[in-house]
């Protein structure tokens, strides 16, 4: 059966006055910053080899712009300066197939909206609009019977959406736990290793291109969470949106945190878990201790990893670069062409799978091991008062250390550091022991409490 024509590839005179070329897929990019700016030299530097994947060349008919007149520093050698333009609307209504990496809610939103309502196929990196939105944008799609693809949108240019969405699609899984901010992992490891404050590598990070925008998303962990929200939701096909995701940021975490964890073996990485349990599906971000011998503790600077649990796979590790430019158009670059090859047959990728509608649980009823530090006076029977609070909290002790601080100058009772970790406890009975134990007499400070994840 001859294949359906497709607008801009059937060789046809009627498609000169649009302005469309035989045998062409018309682009349009939204955005030309860190990443758009890489996809636009792509496209053009490898149009041939493009073509050839996807069967069609992938004209880039156009670049929305805040400021069309504003030069782009090293762009203009490689990309027509009228190819930008400041009416994204226009560009979207002449295009096959859209490319979203201008970020934040609106436009994006409603230009990917009006792309798929005119038959546009549509890629996008904008994991914040898809967590708070998708399921507006996927049903468009399919009402549209287009693509809407999203593998930048969840760890730069791992190919991690995929997997999880066609290639475990047979199987069952239950877990998902992975570093997935490329700017908090580089923080947290200048921090360790270089002894940066968070500013200073903040600032680096941007320079190299990792942060977003306002890097405030990544540092009170909204990036991770907006990752997790759609992990979560591929991962147990229900639908889990950004604000059902409990986050919390690096912002608590101080430089005597990581050099604490260092002496008891681990490293403080900010985890994005998700997770199935008979009850629902949880999804939350935390700075957690990780231990320096498991995998994810090896996961430097901007990296990032996410570890996948399934029934039938067994553990399955997924490893790379997770922000900045070129490593971001790549993976955009990968479902432009698979979108593409959709059009060309006359088929869709797959489409949003929610018919699980499992409950999202609260952020309290999460179960995890913890490392309590607190300063308490040096003096008989302070241990077994404090073991005494997490017994009657129902939460159990792993181990204990206890170091002496200098003592006190009066000669009385000096102060004593102890670090506690845990078994596994609700995070609920965790928060409850905390509060009972910072209200004993002997208890001078808690100075910290951090989850540890990977045991
Ligand atoms: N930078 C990275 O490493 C990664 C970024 N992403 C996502 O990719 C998207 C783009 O990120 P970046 O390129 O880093 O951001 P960016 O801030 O460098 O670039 C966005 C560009 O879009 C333009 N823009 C914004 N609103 C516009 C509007 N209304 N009209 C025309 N242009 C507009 C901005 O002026 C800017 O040049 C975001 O959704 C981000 O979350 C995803 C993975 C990694
Ligand atoms: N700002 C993000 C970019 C990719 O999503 C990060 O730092 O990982
Ligand atoms: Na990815």
């Amino acid at each position: 059966m001859p294949a359906a024509p497709v607008p801009g590839l059937t060789p046809d005179p009627s498609a000169a006055p649009t302005g469309r070329t035989p045998g062409t897929l018309r682009v349009a990019l939204l955005g030309c910053g860190v990443v758009g700016s890489q996809v636009a030299r792509a496209l053009v530097e490898h149009a041939d080899d493009l073509a050839a994947r996807a069967g069609a060349r992938l004209e880039l008919v156009g670049i929305a712009v805040r400021d069309a007149s504003r030069p782009r520093e090293g762009l203009g050698t490689v990309v027509p300066a009228d190819l930008l333009t400041e009416d994204a609307e226009r560009l979207v209504d002449a295009a096959d197939l859209v490319v979203e990496v201008m970020g934040g809610i609106e436009p994006a939103r409603g230009l990917i909206l009006r792309a798929v309502a005119g038959g546009a196929s549509v890629v996008t990196a904008n994991k914040a609009l898809l967590a708070a939105q998708g399921p507006e944008l996927f049903e468009a799609a399919d009402a549209a019977g287009v693509d809407l693809s999203f593998e930048a949108a969840v760890a730069g240019a791992i190919p991690i959406v995929r997997p999880v969405r066609e290639s475990l699609a047979g199987d069952h899984v239950r877990r998902v736990l992975g570093i997935v901010n490329g700017t908090t992992n580089y923080v947290l490891d200048q921090m360790a290793t270089h002894g940066l404050d968070l500013e200073e590598a903040v600032k680096e990070a941007q320079g190299l291109g990792y942060a977003e925008a306002d890097p405030t998303a990544d540092v009170e962990g909204f990036d991770a969470a907006a990752k997790a929200a759609i992990l979560a939701s591929l991962a147990f096909h229900t639908r889990v949106s950004i604000d059902q995701v409990a986050r919390e940021g690096i912002t608590g975490v101080t430089a005597d945190d990581v050099a604490a964890a260092a002496q008891t073996g681990h490293v403080v990485k900010l985890l994005a878990i998700a997770e199935q349990t008979a009850e629902g599906v949880s999804a939350r971000v935390h700075p957690a201790l990780v231990p320096a011998a498991h995998p994810l503790a090896a996961v430097r600077g901007a990296f990032n990893a996410v570890f996948v649990e399934a029934d039938g796979a067994g553990p399955l590790m997924f490893y790379g670069q997770g922000a900045g430019g070129r490593p971001t158009a790549s993976a955009v670059l990968g479902d432009l062409v698979s979108a593409a090859r959709d059009r060309l047959s006359g088929g869709k990728g797959p489409s949003e799978s929610a018919y699980a509608s499992l409950p999202v649980l609260p952020a309290d009823a999460a179960v995890t091991r913890y490392q309590v530090r607190l300063v308490v006076a040096d003096r008989p029977g302070v241990l077994a008062q404090v073991a005494g609070v997490l017994a009657d909290h129902g939460v159990s002790i792993d181990t204990v250390r206890q170091t002496a601080d200098e003592p006190a100058a009066d000669g009385g009772a000096g102060t004593a550091q102890l670090l506690i970790t845990t078994h596994a406890a609700r995070e609920a009975s965790l928060a409850a022991t905390v509060a009972a134990v910072r209200d004993l007499e002997p208890v001078r400070q808690i100075t910290s409490v951090l989850r540890v994840e990977g045991v």
